[in-house]
């Protein structure tokens, strides 16, 4: 369990995490989304003791990062896969953070394998691991103690299609196993594959949190017809509201069998008609990224 409590963090007059609140449970995979510089990555370094927070907590198994008893192995990080001395190989940077954590030596070769480096890449050094193996030795690295909570920032980043796959189901695997995940995505149809809940952020705040399928659905219905000029016209007329060309396909505030109705009425054919799934999630998100791209936020980060 991550709870998450009125966490505000500051740098300067810059508002970098603000009065940001959330639970990350047991057995549940917990996307955490926003553009970049939204505030993802500050506020997982405050969850883990690597900056403090300006006001407010972050708890981890009930207590701050520094106050657990055996952080390494109650809690796997991957911040910053990168971070790594680029002269040492892979199977030599495990061994050393085994060491550190005392977790045993077996557990090197247990986790390479899980992630996928096979013996000739973990005798490379870092220097020559693509951005896609250093991930997942950072995975290999966060897994090593064993924990009951993991905590990964932008874990999918660099990994092809087919690790992106194998990621998702090891975090599955993870969370069914009763354990705490949360993890950082700028990429919305990342978190909506893997996560069960997604806490969207932008500007340092909470814009969107809830279950994926609660927050995918009810956005409403897609219509494609032979007469969308006509089909637009009558569904405004019934009140709902109407967005997209008329030549193409239309999005209606409403569900699909009041649009059904109201094309029988206006006898209008159609020619499709289905769920708008997280056409508002993806428009929320599309905003918060060209406010946040355009640097048109209203904030400027301190040097
Ligand atoms: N040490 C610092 N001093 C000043 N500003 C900082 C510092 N660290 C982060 N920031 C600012 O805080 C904001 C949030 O950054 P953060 O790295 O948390 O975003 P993010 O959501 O993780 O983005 P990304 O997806 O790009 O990693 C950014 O505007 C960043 O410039």
């Amino acid at each position: 369990m991550i709870e998450i409590d009125h966490l505000t963090k500051r740098y300067g007059a810059f508002t970098a995490v603000d009065d940001v609140s959330f639970t990350a449970r047991p057995g549940v995979v917990t996307g955490f989304l926003g553009p970049n510089g939204a505030g993802k990555s500050t506020a997982m370094r405050v969850m883990c003791g690597l900056t403090p927070a300006s006001s407010g907590e972050a708890r981890i198994l009930g207590a701050r990062y520094r106050d657990l008893t055996n952080p390494a192995s109650q809690v796997g990080t991957l911040l910053d896969a990168s971070a790594q001395h680029v002269g040492r190989t892979g199977r030599e940077a495990l061994t050393l953070a085994a060491i550190a954590i005392g977790a045993p030596r077996s557990r090197v070769d247990e986790m390479l394998s899980l992630v996928g480096l096979t013996p000739d890449e973990s005798r490379r050094r870092l220097r020559n691991y693509s951005l896609g193996m250093r991930q997942r030795l950072g995975i290999a690295g966060a897994l090593l103690g064993d924990p009951q909570v993991l905590i990964l920032d932008e874990p999918a980043n660099g990994l092809d299609p087919q690790g992106i796959h194998w990621m998702r189901g090891l975090l599955r695997g993870f969370a069914d196993q009763g354990r705490t995940v949360l993890l950082s995505s700028h990429l919305l149809h990342e978190v909506e594959q893997t996560a069960d809940e997604i806490i969207m952020i932008g500007r340092g705040r909470i814009v969107a949190q809830g279950s994926t399928r609660e927050l995918l659905a009810g956005q409403g219905t897609v219509v494609a017809s032979l007469d969308g000029a006509r089909l637009a016209e009558a569904l405004r007329r019934d009140g709902h509201a109407v967005t997209g060309a008329a030549g193409g396909e239309l999005t209606v505030d409403a569900d699909a069998e009041t649009v059904g109705r109201v094309a029988l009425e206006a006898q209008v054919v159609l020619t499709a008609l289905r769920p708008a799934q997280g056409a508002g999630l993806e428009q929320m998100f599309l905003e918060l990224t060209a406010g946040d791209a355009r640097g048109t936020n209203g904030q400027e980060a301190a040097a």
